[in-house]
């Protein structure tokens, strides 16, 4: 039997992130972001809880199309180019339905995603799904980040379709993120659609601009985590998950 998805919002006391580079995620890491206390460098600049409210609809986005193609064809003058040459002729246009596609999530809601696939089921052991691919676009510098995902939850009768899981990351990655947000925003969006015991999120990225530009790092990797609920509160869940987000 499906049930409408509820939308009550998570318990805001229950919710806590962390991040590291080239480290384990830790339920209650330096890096707490749960009453939008960031950590102390740079933060200040985060707004953590207006975003996660971001399931609103900007105006029909493709309208939008001439106007960043437009906008593109200025970044190719400014770079020095000849926009007028052949090989760049449609580079505005091309580039501009890319972005678009990189920022799709903007075009797409929690609860149309879902589509009703909720089930009720007697199950109350964790439902893990991971190594999700995700990518998404740093808001910082407009250049990629890209890596997985992995989320666990433990269900109170009622599940989610697997593949929403994976659906539920492209609508909060495909949009202009930091990951932090990202992996939250994925945590609470779970955490609506079935209101489970608790929910962990992991993400795993490579953030181009740190290897591409800036500090050039290739092979640093940051990892952030959300535990909600039981995850947060106890730490055998929470180990359980881990264990499982490493395993082959
Ligand atoms: N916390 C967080 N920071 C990010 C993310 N993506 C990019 N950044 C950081 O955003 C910061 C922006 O710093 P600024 O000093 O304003 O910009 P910048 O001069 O380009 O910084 P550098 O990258 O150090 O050259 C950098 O430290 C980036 O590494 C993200 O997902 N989460
Ligand atoms: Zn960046």
């Amino acid at each position: 039997m499906k049930e409408a998805p509820a939308t009550a919002p998570p318990p805001a006391d229950a919710t806590t992130a962390s991040g590291a580079t080239n480290g384990s995620a830790h339920a209650n890491g330096a890096a707490k972001i749960a009453n939008g206390e960031g950590p102390s460098k740079g933060h200040e600049r985060c707004t953590f809880h207006h975003d996660l409210e971001l399931d609103h609809r900007p105006p029909v986005r493709e309208a939008m199309l001439p106007d960043m193609a437009a906008a593109y064809g200025q970044l190719l003058a400014a770079l020095g180019e000849n926009p007028q040459r052949p090989g760049l002729l449609k580079t505005p246009e091309r580039a501009a339905k890319a972005m678009l596609f990189f920022t799709k999530g903007y075009d797409q809601s929690l609860e149309e995603v879902l589509n009703d696939a909720i089930f009720d089921e007697e199950h109350d052991e964790m439902v893990v799904v991971k190594d999700i691919e995700m990518f998404s676009m740093c808001e910082h510098h407009l250049v990629p980040f890209y890596g997985k995902v992995s989320i666990g939850y433990l269900p109170r009768n009622k599940i989610l379709g697997l593949s929403k899981l994976a659906r539920i990351v492209e609508i909060y990655s495909r949009r202009l993120q930091v990951q932090e947000r990202l992996t939250k925003q994925i945590a609470v969006a779970v955490t609506k659609a079935v209101q489970p015991a608790g929910v962990a999120v992991v993400v795993e990225g490579v953030h181009m601009c740190m290897v591409m530009r800036g500090v050039q790092k290739v092979n640093s990797k940051t990892v952030t985590s959300a535990m909600l609920g039981v995850f947060r509160d106890d730490p055998k869940t929470r180990e359980e998950f881990l264990n499982l987000v490493h395993s082959k």
